[in-house]
């Protein structure tokens, strides 16, 4: 932050630089709020995580205007000694870390529910104890399904908000059997919201809990086989993004029934920045972030996602963009599905005063223009090797390399060696 002006926060109050350590920082949303922090504020990170492929550009120069002021720690916060030293080098931990993807909820249960609740407890324990604020990042999932999804079809209730709307300090948290491991995840968060809430009552320990309603936005999980593995299953962004890349069809599961609501990265931080900068108006709370105006159901995300990415990439959409697939076929046994997911805006607008402003077309024009730039020649290039390999294995050619002799066939890199079929 260039200017030495005093920052203010809601109440007028001076805005003091913090130390902030932000476990997970290398992840999608961690991201974006070391962006937002370091051009934003005076604050200081330390950015724990396995990984900081994401953060990349954020730590390689030191010409940096915010050198100095943002610092990696590669951690595994499930065995590691220096967690609590790092606590208490902080006015303020933000934890981010955990495992997120629906594909892992049912097929690796007991990872999730490590990740998410065992992993995060010492968290929890070192912030109570050294009298460390924390700012956990639980989900919307909690809520799990609505009460207007167990009426018969046809009922007039099913219009009312009372049976749908999700609110921090009412709604019900309604999950499936124990066999539809799907629920793991939330499970698993809202045992941690509980242990959370009661370290504060019993304890004092000043926290706020967050629960993003399907935040998207560059940078968001990986497209697989470019950045990620290529059986790799990632949210629904990076789904129909890797589809539309490919000129495949996107997938939808069980038809596409269901309805979220998706909210722009960018607006999202905006409320975390608020969080960090109003501890007065922040400990203690439960916070929905989302956007009540952009729902759709994921059919219908699919048509404006193919339609977007065709004006994005100046390519016609196919001629049947989308296929319906079973959810037993899509992530395999145990899935299940939450059916509609509205925010309620009242806690998080009186407390903040935040309102989202991103439209859904425009928040998947500036997803899509980012995924097209950063992924289409990468996946073109690809595409050829595959072809490559295919026909060489089936005898059909022989290959010359163009730029250098890169031994073993498997050991190509599209971005280091050309070739020419003949
Ligand atoms: N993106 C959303 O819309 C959304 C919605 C609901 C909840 N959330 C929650 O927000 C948080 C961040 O989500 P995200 O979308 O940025 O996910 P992400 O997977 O991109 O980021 C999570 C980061 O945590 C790191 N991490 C995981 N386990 C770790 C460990 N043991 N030690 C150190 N680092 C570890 C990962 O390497 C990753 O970089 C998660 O807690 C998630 O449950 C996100
Ligand atoms: O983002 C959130 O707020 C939370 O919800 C997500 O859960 P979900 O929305 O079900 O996950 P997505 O992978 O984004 O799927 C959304 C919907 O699209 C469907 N889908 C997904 C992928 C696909 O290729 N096709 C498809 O139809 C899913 O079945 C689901 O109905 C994840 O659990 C978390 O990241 C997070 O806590």
């Amino acid at each position: 932050m260039a200017s030495s002006t005093v920052r203010i926060n809601l109440d007028g109050k001076p805005i003091n630089p913090l130390t902030i350590l932000m476990i997970g920082a290398g992840g999608f949303i961690g991201s974006h709020l070391c962006e937002k922090i370091l051009n934003e504020t005076p604050h200081k990170i330390l950015a724990l995580d396995v990984y900081n492929d994401k953060i990349k550009h954020l730590l390689e120069s030191d010409s940096l205007k915010w050198a100095g002021r943002i610092q990696f720690y590669r951690i595994n916060i499930k065995h590691d000694s220096r967690l609590e030293g790092l606590i208490k080098m902080s006015d303020l931990t933000i934890n981010l870390a955990a495992i997120c993807t629906p594909a892992d909820y049912n097929t690796r249960p007991l990872d999730t529910i490590y990740s998410n609740f065992i992993d995060a407890l010492p968290v929890v324990k070192y912030c109570s104890e050294n009298a460390k604020r924390l700012i956990h990042f639980s989900t919307c999932e909690v809520y799990g399904k609505t009460i207007g999804s167990f009426l018969p079809k046809d009922s007039p209730l099913r219009q009312d908000p009372a049976y749908y709307v999700l609110k921090e300090d009412t709604s019900p948290c309604i999950f499936g059997s124990i066999e539809k491991q799907r629920w793991s995840y939330a499970c698993a968060k809202q045992l941690i919201e509980r242990l959370i809430y009661a370290e504060g009552a019993e304890n004092g320990l000043e926290f706020t809990i967050v629960r993003p309603f399907n935040w998207i936005g560059p940078r968001m999980d990986f497209i697989p086989g470019v950045d990620g593995p290529s059986e790799g299953v990632p949210r629904v962004l990076a789904c129909f993004s890797n589809a539309l890349l490919r000129r495949e069809q996107l997938k939808l599961v069980d038809g596409g029934v269901s309805q979220r609501t998706f909210v722009y990265i960018k607006d999202a931080i905006e409320a975390v920045l608020l969080m960090i900068e109003n501890p007065d108006r922040a400990n203690g709370h439960i916070f929905n972030v989302g956007n009540p105006n952009n729902e759709v159901t994921v059919r219908q995300l699919a048509e404006m996602m193919t339609e977007v990415y065709s004006k994005v990439s100046g390519e016609p959409a196919l001629e049947q963009p989308t296929v319906d697939i079973s959810s037993k076929e899509f992530y395999g046994e145990g899935y299940d599905d939450s059916d509609k997911r509205i925010p309620d805006m009242t806690i998080i607008n009186k407390q903040l005063g935040w309102n989202p402003k991103t439209s859904l077309w425009d928040l998947l024009d500036s997803t899509l223009t980012y995924q097209h730039k950063t992924y289409a020649e990468a996946i073109k290039k690809r595409g050829l090797h595959v072809l490559a390999r295919y026909l060489v294995t089936a005898g059909k050619c022989c290959i010359n390399f163009v730029k250098r002799d890169a031994g073993a066939f498997t050991d190509l890199e599209p971005d280091n060696v050309g070739f020419k079929i003949c």
